[in-house]
């Protein structure tokens, strides 16, 4: 397979580079970012933190801005920022923000047109790691977070697949998206009218079902949510998604911090906290 070194940056002692592969699952060639600490420099191999951004964003969003690098180089964490959806002038799309490309809501399409390309679920579960466990020195130890449409994305994600992650944290999540604008518009142009195809997307309802019986664990959770987002009442709801936790024991730790709205001037400044509670449970700290 090829895959393209576009970008290599050195920063804390290590790299921040960006690649361009063809993807099987998405039928298009896509770009990802993947911050390396000294530690994989010096023969060791390093656990990774995917990072899922939000809408309008590419891999480029939480590199640039969150200030992850000084302490992803202290614990020895690897992070990976794919993009937010398929791209492409034969990739569909839509003229809102809020759908098609940069917004592809870490979802498995099952609708034409969205169906050729946008099955963001698979990528980020199966063919992402596979391809950054084979390139890079980094162990097969994973955790996830996100923001926003990614904190959707990384919650659904880890909700699904407790095997495959040790933690999973997310800063102003959608929580409940069956139930609000963004999603709505989503999930009916991605899965289609049918409401009952939905709930395998939707972190609340994932939440309140998840169950640590027969062989199967609870993945820890931390949420942010600032108090001054914009978006916080119409669009994120938290207090389903903690109603959810308490229904079901789900360990999950939701933070309030009041003044803080939905930029990355938030994830900046709760970035260091993020990264502790994965380095905790990726056994770096
Ligand atoms: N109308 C706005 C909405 C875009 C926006 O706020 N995007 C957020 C994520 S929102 C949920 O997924 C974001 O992270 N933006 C990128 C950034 O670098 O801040 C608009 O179109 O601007």
């Amino acid at each position: 397979m090829t895959v393209e070194n576009l970008s290599s940056n050195k920063t804390f002692g290590g790299w921040n580079k960006q690649y361009s592969h063809q993807s099987k699952t998405l039928n298009c060639a896509m770009r990802f970012a993947i911050y390396l600490p000294p530690q994989a420099s010096n023969g060791q191999k390093v656990p990774v933190l995917y990072w899922l951004s939000g809408l309008t964003c590419s891999d480029e969003n939480f590199m640039h801005k969150a200030g992850a690098h000084r302490i992803a180089s202290e614990l020895g964490i690897a992070i990976v920022a794919p993009d937010t959806s398929p791209r492409g002038s034969d990739v569909a799309d839509d003229e809102g923000y809020d759908l098609g490309q940069g917004a592809g809501f870490y979802v498995n399409a099952t609708q034409a047109p969205w169906n050729k390309h946008y099955q963001m679920y698979d990528y980020i579960v199966d063919e992402l790691p596979a391809l950054v466990e084979s390139m890079f020195p980094v162990t097969d130890k994973r955790s996830i977070a996100g923001h926003s449409m990614g904190g959707h994305g990384a919650l659904v994600i880890a909700l699904r697949n407790s095997d495959a992650y040790q933690s999973v944290s997310a800063f102003s999540p959608i929580s409940n998206p069956i139930n609000c604008p963004w999603g709505k518009k989503a999930f009916t142009a991605y899965l289609g009218r049918d409401m009952t195809t939905w709930s395998d997307y939707d972190a609340s309802t994932l939440m309140r079902n998840a169950s640590a019986e027969n062989g199967k664990s609870f993945v820890p959770a931390l949420v942010s949510q600032g108090e001054a987002d914009d978006f916080l009442a119409e669009q994120l709801k938290p207090e389903v998604l903690e109603a959810a936790a308490k229904n079901s024991g789900y360990p999950l730790a939701l933070e309030s911090h009041e003044g803080y709205d939905h930029s990355y001037f938030f994830i900046a400044s709760f970035i260091e906290q993020h990264l502790r509670f994965h380095g905790s449970h990726l056994s770096v700290s």
